[in-house]
């Protein structure tokens, strides 16, 4: 029931998915192991959406109307258990059809019984036509991708989003890689994160937690801080900081880091993030495109406001409530955020500019765009040696570009990009 409302909140109200299950009232009264059932049923439905919502169309001869939405819900969610769940086929069509009647929806149940039971009888003869990895992803990114990366590539992208991720963490201590993972029973990435498979527990019930020895980052999202390459004694700023992750990378590396965040709520995260691993930031709560420092920093991390296409994997609601105009917006954003960056930063500085999205509109054109108005800045090519000597990762131009199927037979990466340039005058 509560899976279904937060499914609703997703795709009609059009909120997160960590938004609507984090303030659903209803979730706070449960235990820690039925949130976590809640949210994998949620998740399961997200994550498959392209798929479910092909065989429910594949299977019924006009659209459910918009006042039967409820039941259309309740209807992926009894899907989502036969196909991808493996729940066994009757527990999901009596537990479902029994939703239908809870949910005030008992006019429906015919339908979501036949339904269903067409499903268990066609799975393997109609519904084997559709085309998986195609119904996986939203037209317009589907064009935008297969433009931009190529049509092989762009299925690999979608293959790799049907698999949940691992968690990965960030060491505060680079050299304790072995003796963490050890501890942790993970994986060291050729990047040098450390990662967990098949972690359903609680993240502060981990080894080295209490202990501030890593917080949790994927491993795409550590690498545009390393990007800044030696940082011990440099101010420098991290733009748009919370919760965190980048500054902690920067101060334990040792650099005077100054947080910045337009949002106070979010940079309390960030204090209380870097409180519990032990490190030192300065944090400003202003927005990045108005705030003066008093003095130039001598090197910049810009993790702009993006659309977080590159993050469908940790957030697969993101597909489905992101469109082309958002993305205009962004662009907007973006290029004001780069010239404030240019205006703080000294000359001799580095700026790196990334962003969680896998639109060029918002990675390499908004460079292009910005070294041709600010002849100051030039590129400075960023070498495969510096991610784990994983050439894929690097464009012709010298920029960072990681795929969600990157790296896949290990569980691939978010979808990252990042351009390092230099003020020369
Ligand atoms: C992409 S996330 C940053 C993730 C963070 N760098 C990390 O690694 O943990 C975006 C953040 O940018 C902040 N933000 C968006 N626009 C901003 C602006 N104009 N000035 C400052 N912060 C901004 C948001 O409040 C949000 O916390």
């Amino acid at each position: 029931m509560l899976a279904v409302e937060v499914i609703g909140q997703v795709l009609r109200r059009r909120r997160p998915l960590d938004d609507a299950f984090a303030t659903h009232q209803g979730l706070r009264g449960l235990d820690a192991r039925d949130r976590a059932f809640v949210r994998a049923l949620a998740s399961a439905v997200l994550r498959h959406l392209g798929y479910i919502d092909a065989v429910i169309a594949k299977l019924v001869r006009e659209p459910i109307k918009a006042r039967d939405a409820v039941a259309e819900d309740i209807l992926r969610l009894g899907i989502a258990q036969l196909l991808v769940l493996e729940t066994p086929p009757h527990a999901a069509v009596s537990a479902t059809v029994a939703l239908t009647v809870a949910l005030n929806m008992a006019h429906m149940t015919g339908f979501v019984n036949a339904l269903l039971r067409r499903v268990i009888d066609e799975q393997e003869t109609v519904l084997a036509e559709i085309d998986r990895t195609r119904v996986a992803i939203p037209d317009w990114l589907w064009k935008s991708w297969v433009g931009t990366y190529g049509e092989p590539a762009t299925q690999a992208i979608a293959a790799s989003l049907r698999g949940e991720a691992a968690l990965d963490l960030t060491l505060k201590d680079p050299a304790t890689t072995d003796e963490w993972a050890q501890k942790l029973g993970a994986v060291v990435l050729p990047t040098g994160s450390l990662r967990v498979h098949d972690n359903h527990g609680r993240i502060d019930a981990l080894p080295g937690f209490h202990e501030g020895a890593w917080w949790v980052q994927d491993a795409g999202a550590a690498l545009p801080a390393k990007l800044l390459g030696p940082v011990t004694g440099m101010r420098v700023a991290d733009l748009c900081a919370a919760p965190g992750g980048k500054t902690m990378q920067l101060a334990a590396a040792g650099a005077k880091v100054t947080a910045l965040d337009r949002s106070a709520g979010r940079l309390r995260r960030v204090s209380e993030n870097l409180a519990r691993v032990g490190l030192v930031a300065e944090t400003v709560a202003d927005d990045a495109a108005f705030y003066r420092p008093p003095r130039p920093f001598d090197a910049i991390l810009l993790d702009a406001p993006c659309s977080a296409t590159g993050t469908a994997r940790r957030h697969p609601d993101v597909l489905w409530l992101k469109q082309q105009g958002d993305i205009d917006a962004m662009v907007l954003a973006q290029d004001r955020l780069l010239d404030a960056a240019a205006r703080m930063l000294t000359t001799g500085g580095t700026l790196v500019y990334c962003v969680c999205s896998l639109e060029p509109e918002e990675g390499p054109e908004r460079i292009t765009r910005f070294l041709a108005r600010d002849r100051r800045f030039i590129r400075v090519p960023i070498r495969a040696a510096e991610v784990g000597g994983l050439t894929e990762m690097i464009t012709p131009q010298g920029d960072l570009r990681t795929l969600p199927s990157h790296l896949a037979e290990l569980g691939g990466i978010d979808g990252f990009y990042a351009a390092r340039l230099r003020r020369v005058s």
